[in-house]
This record gives structure tokens, C-alpha cells and sequence, in this order.
């Protein structure tokens, strides 16, 4: 078992990483400070882990909360059946919530902590790779709206991240893959020789080789506690996390949420900011073809959907966190492992690197 810390002076907290932890209810006893303990979960895992885990909390009382699994459902009326539990269930403002699942649970079980009685503590227990890489640590939790991707949310601190690294046996392939994107996205952004690292091991992580995927949590982990501990609410450096991410989410609300998944969608976006990075001169096109070749070696998409316009991107990324009075910032790259936040960049750049036909891209670099 390894622990990492992320260090946000009294709202730190642990990151343990280790084969079957939930069944350790010492390291769930630890963070919970009350006697009563709600999980959220969804109707996917709880049949796969919700029964161990509820052995392992010995001495309090357990309501689990299972909602209906998917993208799509990552909205207020889902939320609300949380709410609609802890109040049936009676659970008063020590109760600890933990979030059993992916990306979608732990969203929204950190919102419905950060809004319960104004505030209780919660525990993420991330069961897919890109919950354990990226969503379970930093705080961001929240909601997507019809008109944008997690727009309705709040920075809200766990009071630990307990990564049963064994849960990833039953993950599917695809989803594994759609992790795989924001490991990779670490490598991009500040870590090159991760990168390599990363190049060398892709196949060993789809095989699902324990020791391997371990070493991507951990130096994932390790990256994304670097960053936030710098600039908790994104007041900068922060948003270089978000590589890839405003052409991503366009994709998944153009697509309504669930089509593509989030890992995915932020694979072909990261494709298009390195595209838009060569463009300004910054990348050159061979480091670009790297990345790209990696990502389709890691089961990704690295083209946009066909089916949308430059129009249809335009719209949809006029609507994200990142834009401040009217004017769209994005995430570039400088060189491989050096990310930048910035809306210096003319917008026919922009436009042509939208209208770019990446099907051709692919077939030159023969991905
Ligand atoms: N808060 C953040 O910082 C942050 C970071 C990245 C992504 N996100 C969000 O996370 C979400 C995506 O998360 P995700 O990729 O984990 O998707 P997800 O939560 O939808 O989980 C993917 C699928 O795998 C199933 N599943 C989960 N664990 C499993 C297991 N061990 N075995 C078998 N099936 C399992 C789920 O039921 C679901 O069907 C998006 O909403 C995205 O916006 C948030
Ligand atoms: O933690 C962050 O900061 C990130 O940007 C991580 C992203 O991978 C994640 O998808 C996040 O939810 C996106 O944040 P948003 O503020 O653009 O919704
Ligand atoms: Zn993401």
C-alpha cells in the first residue's frame, strides 16, 4: 500500500493506493467521524462491491444510496434521490458519505456532501481507472446542464481517496481506455518522461498488469496532487488539467452525455489542442504525431466526431468555466510535458484548426 498526500494546509488529505482495500474498514474507520455512513453508489458496481464494503464498516449504520448508472444521469433529478435518502433516512450532519464508483458517482455524491446540511464529510472510494487517476482527487465535484459539462458544482475536499486498485479487474476494456486518456494527459501537460514511460508500458496496462497500473495511478495521482495543492480553485495554473478538455466537453454535450465517453471525448480534444499548439508554431507536428499515436495505441479516438460542424464546436466552447468576459482560453502545449493557459492566440487559428480534416491526419501518420 502506498500513500500520497495532497497538501491544501487543514483541508489536506491521503491518497492510499492498494490491492483490496475495501475490505479494510481501518482505513475507511479513520476518516469517519460519526456513527453513520451513507453510500452512494450506482446499480452497476453495488452488485460487484457494495456487499464488502458494507462488511467492512463494522459499528456504524450503513444506508446505501443506488442510483441509476450513466452520463446521462449525472443531473439535479439524480442528485435529488440522493438527498431525497439521507433525508428518509434520517442521517443528521456527521453523517460520512463515500462515494463507490466512477467519475459520475463521486461527482455527484461530492456536490450532495458539499450541499447536505450545508456541508458533511466524504470519502471517494474510486472504482474505475479515470476516478482514480484524476476525478477522485482535487475537490471538483458537480452536475452537467443541458447547455454545458459540469456546470453546476462546487470545490469541495474529501476527507480521504481510498484506491482498491483490484476493482479495475472487472472494469470493461473501453472504459479502461477512456482512463487511459487522462494519464496520458499528465505525460502532455508536465511530465515527458512520464510520457515515455507511458509509450513503453501502454500495452502492459491494457492487459491489465497490476504492478504497471499501479505505477500509472501512483505518478498519475502524484501529478494531479502536485497541481491542485498549487491552485486549489483553479485560480491558474490549475486549468492546465484541463488539456483537451474544452473541445471535449463540446463533444459530449453536443452529444447530450453517455455517447462518447468523457475519457474519449477528451482524447480527440487533446488531439485538437496539439493540432492548434503545431499551428501556432509552438509543437512540432513530430512531437503531435507522438502523442497521437500513443492515444490510438491506448484505444482511443484521436478524430472528433463526424458529425460535427466547426459551428457545432464554436457554440458549445463559448460555454466553458475557462472563458472570462466573452473570451475563450484554452489549454496549449509549448513542448511535450509543458502545458500553457491562454487566450493569446488569433481566432483564425482557432477556426482552422476546427476545419482540419483529421481522418487525413490519421491515414499520413498511418495510426
Ligand atoms: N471531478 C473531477 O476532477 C473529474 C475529473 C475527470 C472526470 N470527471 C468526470 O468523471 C466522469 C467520468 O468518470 P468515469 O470515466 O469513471 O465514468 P463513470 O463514472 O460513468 O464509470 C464508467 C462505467 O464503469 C462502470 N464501473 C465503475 N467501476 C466499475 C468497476 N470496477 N467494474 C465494472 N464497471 C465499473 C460504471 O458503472 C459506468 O458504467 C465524467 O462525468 C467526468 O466529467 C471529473
Ligand atoms: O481537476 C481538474 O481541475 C480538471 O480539470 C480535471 C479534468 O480531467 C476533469 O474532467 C474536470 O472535471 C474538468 O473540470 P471543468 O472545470 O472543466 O468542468
Ligand atoms: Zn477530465
Amino acid at each position: 500500500m502506498q500513500t500520497l498526500e495532497v497538501d491544501l494546509g487543514e483541508r489536506s488529505y491521503p491518497i492510499h493506493i492498494g490491492d483490496q482495500l475495501l475490505s479494510r474498514g481501518e482505513f475507511f474507520r479513520e476518516h469517519i467521524g460519526g456513527k453513520q455512513v451513507a453510500i452512494v453508489t450506482n446499480e452497476t458496481i453495488a452488485p460487484l462491491y457494495l456487499d464488502r464494503l458494507v462488511d467492512a464498516l463494522v459499528g456504524v449504520t450503513v444506508t446505501p444510496i443506488v442510483l441509476p448508472d450513466g452520463e446521462a444521469y449525472k443531473n439535479w433529478q439524480t442528485l435529488n434521490l440522493i438527498f431525497d435518502a439521507l433525508l428518509t433516512a434520517r442521517l443528521d450532519r456527521k453523517v460520512t458519505i463515500i462515494a463507490l464508483g466512477g467519475g459520475v458517482v463521486g461527482d455527484m455524491a461530492g456536490f450532495a456532501a458539499a450541499c447536505y446540511q450545508r456541508g458533511v464529510e466524504f470519502i471517494q472510494m474510486p472504482t474505475t481507472l479515470l476516478s482514480q487517476v484524476d476525478s477522485s482527487v482535487g475537490g471538483k465535484t458537480g452536475i452537467n446542464h443541458p447547455l454545458g459539462k459540469n456546470m453546476i458544482g462546487a470545490f469541495y475536499q474529501p476527507q480521504a481517496v481510498i484506491i482498491d486498485t483490484s476493482t479495475l479487474s472487472t472494469l470493461p476494456p473501453r472504459e479502461l481506455s477512456a482512463g487511459l486518456a487522462e494519464v496520458i494527459k499528465y505525460g502532455l501537460i508536465c511530465d515527458e518522461p512520464f510520457l515515455g514511460w507511458l509509450e513503453e508500458h501502454v500495452q502492459a496496462l491494457r492487459s491489465l498488469d497490476a504492478a504497471v497500473l499501479t505505477e500509472a495511478i501512483r505518478r498519475s495521482c502524484a501529478a494531479k496532487a502536485k497541481v491542485v495543492g498549487a491552485d486549489e480553485r483553479e485560480s491558474g495554473i490549475r486549468a492546465i488539467l484541463n488539456l483537451g478538455h474544452t473541445f471535449g466537453h463540446a463533444i459530449e454535450t453536443h452529444q447530450g452525455y453517455g455517447v462518447w465517453l468523457h475519457g474519449e471525448a477528451v482524447s480527440a480534444g487533446m488531439v485538437m489542442a496539439l493540432e492548434m499548439s503545431c499551428r501556432l508554431g509552438w509543437l512540432p507536428a513530430s512531437d503531435r504525431d507522438r502523442a497521437v499515436s500513443l492515444l490510438a495505441r491506448a484505444g482511443l479516438p484521436v478524430t472528433p466526431p463526424a458529425d460535427m460542424t466547426s459551428e457545432d464546436f464554436l457554440r458549445h466552447m463559448a460555454v466553458d468555466k475557462k472563458v472570462i468576459n466573452g473570451q475563450l482560453r484554452l489549454v496549449l502545449l509549448k513542448r511535450l510535458g509543458e502545458a500553457v493557459v491562454t487566450a493569446d492566440f488569433p481566432r483564425e487559428v482557432l477556426e482552422a484548426t476546427l476545419r482540419v480534416d483529421y481522418d487525413a491526419l490519421l491515414a499520413q501518420l498511418g495510426a
